[in-house]
């Protein structure tokens, strides 16, 4: 859209279209997407692209049109609003005893509204294991890479075998990046890791290397998945994105999902689906929501008292997360962060051997404690290097409480359980270390803050409690074929017709990197799979 005038014509047209049509709600639509994040934003957005078919979104959150998610630089703020879920984890033995929070976004956009913005496509080895899992090759690397090439409005260098022009996710290296970014590239080359031009590329094809990042922000504002998939669409008669609105279960006649109940302005509703129901809620909410509408184990469903329509025991098992430990440094002079405050990623091996890297590294340019490293003094003035592991092999899982909808539910997240997750974070943090404290920072560094040099049980300590989430809580409703697998290589849940699942929940393992590119691939292959079973 060309100028300011015209975004504000267009915005104006588009409350009054959506106001209109969510006055006037029908008792069906062809497909209802549950949840307007970053995978449920592509699904929707990408069915509605025919006129004929009618798709509802449907959205807990509130509106994204607020400062603190559009300004880059505030996304910290996010964090302590109405605009996420304030999800807690129960108490783990391994993190010390410590419970920690794992907030998820609840706005339109979901997380990709909340998040720090970076854009990291995974693995190569991360989508040929989908594709292994799922038996299906169209989820392997390089169809992938043509998914990408496909969606990213890319405005760095042009480079025609990684990256596309004219797809809807502008993607742009982080601009003008502070000089501390420019460091870590300057430590990794001493170190002997590689660098390159992106992390988006041959990068994540090989053991790692590190690179500026790159990041969904356009002309200095938050460019979400919801505004770069729904936000330009919103005028149109077919798509209806209802916000502030809590959906409660699906709607199951036998074992076919016909629509959804839901809770909005203090009513109990039900919409119809005539097509198929889609449940992109994210990783937490997901899994809920299927067992309060009986699909989940046996076991766990007759333990809170809902009746089984389907007993699926890989429901909210195999729970992942990215699990973090900062380690800080306190600048010479203080140097504002810039962008989105996250502008230099590295991933690399903990072990030669591994086929891949396992851990990663994110600069965060100001401090990023846990609350129980905070104690341990935080510099006014420092950067942190949110290092962790991008392969844990910890697994958790998603308990009930009780059977109301709207109870919390329990996280065990189970971080550090496994004993090589611990060997992995140590060689994490030595390497964060050996970075830190490499020449190229010295010029804007004056010390390390946390951790120093520590060994054997006291690194292990510092780890169990500097332990945070990256935020990239996944796996709990994986694709597969064995019977831990939730959804099909199609997306749709087993044993119930008309439902699919589209979000982080479906991966079988966490990729290796931030999620929210991940999340846009998973719904940019529901759509497809969804309009060739319905043929449009
Ligand atoms: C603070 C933070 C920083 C992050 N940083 C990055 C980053 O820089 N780069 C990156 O790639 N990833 C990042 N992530 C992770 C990334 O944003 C997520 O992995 C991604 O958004 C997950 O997508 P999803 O579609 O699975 O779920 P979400 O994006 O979480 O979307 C789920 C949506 O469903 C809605 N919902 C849930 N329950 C209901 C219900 N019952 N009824 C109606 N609606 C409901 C939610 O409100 C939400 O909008 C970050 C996440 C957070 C929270």
């Amino acid at each position: 859209m060309s100028s300011v005038t015209d975004q504000a014509e267009f915005q104006e047209r588009a409350n009054a279209n959506q106001a209109r049509l969510a006055a006037a709600l029908k008792p069906t639509y062809d497909v209802i997407v549950c949840g307007a994040g970053a995978s449920g934003s592509v699904v929707a957005a990408r069915l509605a692209e025919n006129p004929d078919v009618q798709v509802l979104l449907i959205e807990a959150g509130g509106s994204d049109d607020v400062e603190a998610v559009l300004d880059p630089g505030q996304w910290p703020v996010n964090l302590a609003s109405e605009r996420v879920w304030p999800f807690q984890a129960i108490t783990n033995p391994h993190l010390n005893g410590r419970a920690i929070p794992m907030p998820m976004g609840k706005v339109l956009g979901g997380g990709s509204s909340v998040n720090v913005m970076l854009w990291a496509r995974g693995h190569r080895s991360d989508w040929d294991f989908f594709a292994a899992e799922a038996g299906d090759d169209e989820w392997g690397y390089e169809n992938v890479l043509g998914i990408y090439r496909r969606i990213e409005n890319w405005q760095g260098a042009p480079n025609t075998q990684y990256r596309g022009d004219s797809g809807p996710v502008w993607v742009e290296p982080a601009s003008d990046p502070s000089p501390v970014a420019q460091a870590m590239l300057g430590a990794a080359a001493e170190l002997g890791i590689p660098t390159f031009d992106s992390p988006n590329g041959r990068m994540m094809e090989g053991p790692g290397g590190a690179a500026i990042t790159d990041l969904l922000i356009r002309d200095g504002r938050r460019h979400s998945l919801f505004r770069a998939y729904v936000q330009p669409i919103l005028g149109k008669p077919n798509l209806t994105v209802l916000t502030d609105t809590m959906v409660r279960r699906v709607i199951l006649d036998g074992k076919r999902a016909t629509g959804v109940e839901f809770e909005r302005g203090g009513e109990r509703l039900t919409i119809g689906a005539r097509m198929e129901v889609v449940l992109s809620l994210g990783a937490i909410q997901t899994p809920k929501l299927l067992m309060h509408s009986g699909i989940g184990d046996q076991a766990e469903l007759n333990r809170v008292g809902i009746p089984v329509v389907q007993h699926l025991p890989g429901v909210g098992q195999n729970f992942q997360d990215h699990v973090s430990f900062g380690c800080t440094w306190e600048y010479n002079e203080p140097i504002a962060p810039r962008n989105g405050g996250s502008e230099a990623s590295l991933y690399w091996k903990s072990r030669p051997d591994l086929d891949a890297p396992d851990i990663l590294f994110c600069q965060v340019e100001f401090p990023v404690p846990s609350e129980r490293t905070a104690a341990l003094g935080v510099p006014e003035h420092g950067w942190t290097m949110f290092a962790g592991l991008a392969q844990p092999k910890s697994r958790g899982r998603l308990l009930l409480r009780d059977s109301d909808a709207l109870a919390p539910l329990e996280i065990d997240a189970n971080m550090l359980s496994d004993p090589e997750d611990v060997r992995a974070a140590a060689r994490c943090v030595e390497l964060c270390r050996e970075l830190g404290n490499a020449q190229a920072f010295r010029p804007f560094v004056k010390r390390e803050a946390m951790p120093g040099d520590l060994k054997g049980e006291a690194m292990a300590d510092y780890i169990r409690d500097a332990a945070v989430t990256y935020w990239h809580q996944t796996c709990t409703a994986k694709m597969g074929r064995d019977a831990m697998s939730v959804v099909d290589g199609s997306l749709r849940v087993y044993g119930v017709e008309g439902l699919r699942i589209v979000d982080g929940s479906i991966m079988p393992r966490v990729t290796t990197g931030n999620t929210q590119a991940p999340c846009a691939v998973i719904g940019e292959r529901a759509a497809e799979m969804i309009r060739a079973t319905h043929r449009f």
